[in-house]
């Protein structure tokens, strides 16, 4: 599908969506708790449909209420009746996070994905578990990957450079199953709020949570497990930063946005984008309620996204309007995303006009003279890339075509109605 942004001013009100890492996660802690949990603001996106089509792969009963909420059923240990087949969509979260947990059970399990997972290598995954004695085949490093356990928690080490999303996993699968003291040792770990994110779920969750020595090691105290069913948990998903971002730039480059729905006290990675916002110049009213960005004269800006790599495709959008040559660090953390969202914004960004060029780590992009014509970008099947697009249309100098938009269900797929909606 192909959409057409003209060059606008923007004004308006947004709610963030509902995190999908916070509500992938959630899924994955409601499956491991005995009892019911009811999750309030839950996640549409294609991730979130992901994650609860896996629960109820892996036994928990899932059902939606009339009061607009997801009830979630289960008693604490995952199971499949007979071979199964775990399909991850294009959810890479999903995929690191569930391998670990179905390794648990004794069956067979094989899991499979759609469009974009099946180019992003699973090599880690088979290199990880097979230490641990799982029986684990893939497809030369890339999906189907199959799985038979039962893993047993052990002292281990895993390396922590490509993702952090398998230490998610690795993490609540301990977290249920470790009989004794067991710590796991992490090289290099990259994207360390996400580790914040789920100590803190599996903590709202009454989970076993390991001591976090420095993100180095995770050193996890052998609790007895009772199996008695555990009171209703009511869990609600607070709203998303790394969607929020695209509007927060949107509001910076073009007008004036409010977004509401987000906690400032979060532990996401993404509210990071202060600081970029703060440091370019732009108008920033930050509340409980509610934040306010404002167009403002923008200066060129230099900022750290190794710990928060989604912000690369905001920020690009931003940084494509500042005055001046801005850096962005932490490159070597886009290449297995939905896309290699190094390329595909240099591609995409330079048809607009905006010259990036990489240095080791660093992205350095530049403002050149704006294109005149109309042209058509490429979303290269990549919700981010699609998203920053469209926002740095906004200020283009003539009408911009992006085609691929519908890749924005992976995360955020009231996009374009939002946008639309506080155009002028
Ligand atoms: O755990 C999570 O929810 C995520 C972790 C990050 O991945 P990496 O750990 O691979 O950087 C991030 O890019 C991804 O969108 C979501
Ligand atoms: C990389 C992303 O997600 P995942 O790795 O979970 O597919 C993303 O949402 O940008």
């Amino acid at each position: 599908m192909q959409i057409t942004i003209n060059p606008t001013l923007i004004k308006g009100t947004i709610h963030a969506p509902a995190s999908k890492s916070v509500m992938q996660r959630a899924c994955a802690a409601a499956l491991l708790r005995n009892g019911i949990t009811i999750i309030d603001n839950y996640g549409q996106s294609n991730d979130d449909k992901a994650a609860i089509n896996i629960i109820q792969q892996l036994g928990a009963k899932v059902t939606y209420t009339d009061a607009q909420k997801l009830e979630i059923t289960s008693d604490g240990l995952p199971k499949v009746s007979s071979f199964s087949m775990i399909d991850c969509a294009e959810s890479g979260l999903s995929l690191r996070m569930f391998a670990p947990i179905a390794a648990l059970l004794n069956t067979e399990v094989t899991f499979v994905g759609h469009g974009s997972l099946l180019k992003r290598p699973v090599h880690f995954i088979e290199a990880f578990l097979s230490g641990l004695g799982v029986t684990v085949f893939s497809n030369e490093g890339l999906l189907p990957l199959e799985i038979k356990g039962p893993l047993k928690p052990v002292n281990c080490n895993v390396d922590g450079s490509i993702t952090s999303q398998l230490l998610t996993g690795i993490l609540f699968a301990f977290g249920t199953s470790a009989k004794e003291d067991v710590s796991i040792e992490v090289d290099n770990l990259k994207s360390k709020p996400y580790i914040d994110l789920t100590l803190k779920v599996m903590e709202d969750f009454g989970m076993n949570v390991p001591v976090n020595d420095q993100y180095q090691r995770f050193i996890f105290k052998y609790k007895p497990s009772d199996s008695i069913v555990k009171k209703t948990l009511n869990y609600t998903i607070e709203g998303d930063w790394s969607s929020a971002a695209f509007f927060m730039v949107a509001g910076a480059i073009a007008g004036n946005v409010i977004i509401k729905g987000l906690d400032v006290f979060t532990t996401q990675a993404d509210k990071k984008v202060l600081e970029a916002l703060q440091d370019c110049g732009c108008r920033l009213s930050i509340q409980m309620e509610q934040i306010e960005v404002t167009k403002h004269e923008l200066k060129a800006f230099h900022f750290d996204a190794t710990d928060c790599p989604d912000l690369f495709p905001p920020l690009v959008a931003l940084a494509a309007h500042c005055n001046g040559t801005s850096v962005i660090e932490g490159v070597h953390r886009l290449e297995h995303k939905e896309s290699n969202r190094t390329l595909s914004l240099q591609a995409e960004f330079e048809k607009l006009g905006v010259h990036i060029t990489i240095q080791d780590d660093k992205m350095i992009i530049v403002r050149q003279t704006k294109i005149s014509e109309p042209l058509t970008l490429n979303g290269h099947n990549d919700h981010r890339i699609v998203m920053a697009c469209a926002i740095a249309a906004l200020v283009a100098k003539a009408p911009v075509a992006i085609d691929g938009i519908e890749a924005v269900n992976k995360s955020y797929p009231d996009f374009f109605r939002h946008l639309m909606s506080i155009q002028k």
